[in-house]
């Protein structure tokens, strides 16, 4: 699904590379936590597949597409398989919690009828049910973070990317939002989680590949965020 072949990224500004000669595959329905200290490379690996950067070598293919010979006019047909969730959640705050999942249907002509059927049910599927009307500033931290997740997986991508979700959230609220990532994988979806939260990842025994100055230093199947050795 996701498919690096030696990928080298050096931003113009900068000398060292950001990410150097990686390979990485990351198959359908995988989870897998991107880990390694600040600036170690792990957004700029979410850029590239999101095509928001290009690789100085190498190639990046999604879903058996090489990023390098998709046209311009075509990125915004990548992006929408391709779910997005941040640390600092991006809700629109006049927009109460049905209308920020709603949007993401919207802007890409959804038909009504489609929305209200499924909005509600994606909804539940991230343990907001019930609480559809409510503003974000009506929500707890981890409630916006799961309209968030709502948001990213209503229209059901292939893949979700996920840059620190729980880096704005408390220890007993991520346990919550890893459980609603977990059953958002279980529907077939790959999901690649950016984190520094080593609670997280021991729990989850899920593939670690661990990044060190724009190298991959470790790549384990069931593994956790510090060395295993
Ligand atoms: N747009 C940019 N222009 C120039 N250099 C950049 C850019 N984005 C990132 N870098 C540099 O590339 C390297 C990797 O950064 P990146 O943001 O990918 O790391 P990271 O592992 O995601 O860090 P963090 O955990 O802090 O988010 C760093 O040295 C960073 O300074």
């Amino acid at each position: 699904m996701i498919h690096f072949d030696n990928v080298t990224k050096v931003y113009t500004t900068q000398k060292r590379p950001a990410l150097e000669e990686v390979s990485v595959d990351v198959d359908k329905g995988e989870f897998a936590f991107l880990v390694g200290p600040s600036g170690s490379g792990k957004s700029t690996m979410l850029r590239l597949i999101l095509k928001e950067e290009k690789p100085t070598r190498g190639n990046v293919h999604i879903a058996g597409k090489d990023l390098a010979r998709l046209s311009n006019w075509k990125v915004p047909h990548l992006r929408r398989r391709i779910g997005c969730v941040f640390q600092d959640f991006r809700l629109l705050p006049n927009k109460n919690v049905f209308e920020n999942v709603a949007f993401a249907l919207e802007v890409i002509g959804k038909p009504r009828r489609f929305i209200r059927k499924v909005v509600p049910e994606v909804i539940e599927l991230v343990g907001l049910e019930g609480k559809g009307d409510r503003m974000p500033d009506e929500l707890s931290g981890g409630e916006q973070q799961r309209v968030a997740i709502a948001r990213a997986f209503v229209n059901r991508p292939q893949i979700l990317l996920a840059d620190e979700p729980t880096g704005n959230i408390d220890p007993a609220t991520s346990i919550g939002i890893m459980k609603v990532l977990d059953r958002i994988n279980r529907t077939g979806t790959t999901v690649v989680m950016a984190t520094h939260d080593a609670a997280i990842v021991d729990s989850m025994r899920k593939r670690v590949v661990e990044l060190e100055e724009g190298v991959v230093v470790r790549d384990q199947t069931r593994g956790v965020y510090g060395q295993a050795y």
